[in-house]
């Protein structure tokens, strides 16, 4: 345990033992509240077996998962389990290292490639930022062009060979998952693999947090939605962290032994339209064991036009977003969005448990000007968040 402890020290100040500080205390409202979620195994959540030889049976449950749940579970899906294991083991030796090697890598930008990031949300209160309980590493796992594996740590020794193997087995499945999908739109194939190809964006996720001396005041990740189009979330098989908000509540996600769990992201909503839901979820923390997992997501890159699928559109489906390029709405998403949530929201009784930048989820705003912003449909939103009622001033620009 001293161990693990003390590899977490660098998000300290590196020399005290490790004890949550002030910096890592959430704010009241955004504690997880632990006591009020659900266990996944006293509720039904989607469990998909890829081993169906059914192409059709698949296609028609995945697609009721993404629109009921905005998630499920993988079983069956032909990533051996001890790549898994190997790819979750490499993870913890990284973040184990020695704080002096760790530190070399740190970055201050979420999307630095083979860096390590720490999130944070932002105390509405106080304006301070709280830090997540967790490291993160992201970095690009694909194409093996862009020579993504050179910018990944080179220790443990075998880092870089067991993320490229995993990679050239996610790939893929990923792929596989985008087919399925394409069809329960009753599109091609190919349709969502085309579209992504045009500007595609293939990026990981490494997250561990060391055991929290005090799960009910940290967070490992703050309740977010991802961005791109899909993720599969490869999990700690002996921890609980991972939870999902369905319908108003939190649901903890029991890891099913070799299991993948994939979910519906921001730009998959925005090309449903709204059909398929991205789920909120966050990861908390616990004061027994470290837990690590794997994430990698594929969507659109900046250059890519996010909008919705034009053949899900008729006169009873009106497009529920604006067409809007993906890099746009990360300039937007970096602004200070306190800003201009007060602005819209000034003399609205409403309650943000949420930080901005989660309001924005998926981004629906005008374009080019990304001056305005509309809150999303109410059964997206965290409990404690009443939407107002807006009257629109300004519809979308189509
Ligand atoms: O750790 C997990 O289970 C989830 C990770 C996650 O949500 C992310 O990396 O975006
Ligand atoms: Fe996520």
């Amino acid at each position: 345990m001293n161990d693990i402890m003390s590899s977490f020290r660098w998000a300290n100040d590196g020399i005290s033992p490790i004890s949550v500080t002030q910096e890592y205390i959430l704010p009241p409202e955004k504690r997880p509240n632990l006591t009020t979620v659900t266990s996944s195994q006293s509720i039904s959540i989607p469990i998909i077996d890829m081993n169906n030889e059914n192409e059709m049976t698949l296609v028609h449950e995945i697609a009721k998962a993404c629109e009921e749940f905005g998630f499920f579970v993988l079983i069956n899906h032909g990533i051996s389990q001890e790549l898994c294991y190997n790819v979750l083991d490499v993870i913890t030796k990284f973040f184990n290292l020695p704080h002096e090697e760790k530190s070399q890598l740190l970055s201050n930008r979420v999307m630095d490639d083979g860096k390590i990031y720490r999130h944070h949300l932002i105390d509405p209160l106080t304006k301070k930022e709280v830090g997540m309980w967790s490291e993160t590493l992201f970095h690009t796992w694909h194409p093996v062009e862009v020579g993504f594996i050179q910018k990944l740590p080179q220790n443990p020794s075998h880092f870089r060979e067991v993320i490229a193997s995993y990679a050239k087995e996610i790939g893929p499945l990923m792929d596989q998952l985008l087919s399925l999908i394409s069809q329960g739109f009753g599109l091609s194939k190919d349709y969502l693999q085309t579209r992504l190809e045009e500007n595609p964006q293939y990026t990981a996720q490494a997250n561990y947090s060391p055991p929290s001396p005090n799960p009910e005041l940290t967070l490992g990740l703050q309740p977010h939605s991802d961005k791109k189009v899909l993720s599969i979330i490869l999990q700690d098989q002996g921890i609980t962290g991972l939870h999902v908000l369905k319908d108003q509540q939190w649901i903890a996600i029991d890891p099913i032994p070799a299991s993948l769990f994939v979910n519906v992201a921001d730009q998959l909503q925005v090309l449903s339209n709204d059909k398929y839901t991205s789920v909120y979820h966050r990861v908390v923390n616990n004061n027994v064991k470290e837990r690590a997992s794997y994430a990698t997501f594929c969507g659109l890159n900046k250059d890519g036009l996010v909008s919705p699928i034009q053949e899900l559109i008729d006169l009873q489906h009106p497009p529920l977003h604006p067409k809007y390029y993906y890099g746009d709405f990360l300039k937007f998403h970096r602004q200070k969005q306190n800003t201009i949530t007060q602005k819209l929201f000034s003399g609205q009784t409403t309650t943000f448990s949420l930080s901005v930048t989660k309001f924005t989820h998926p981004p629906i705003f005008r374009h080019p000007k990304l001056n305005f912003l509309i809150p999303k449909k109410s059964k997206l939103l965290i409990p404690s968040y009443h939407a107002p009622t807006l009257s629109f001033p300004l519809s979308p620009v189509f």
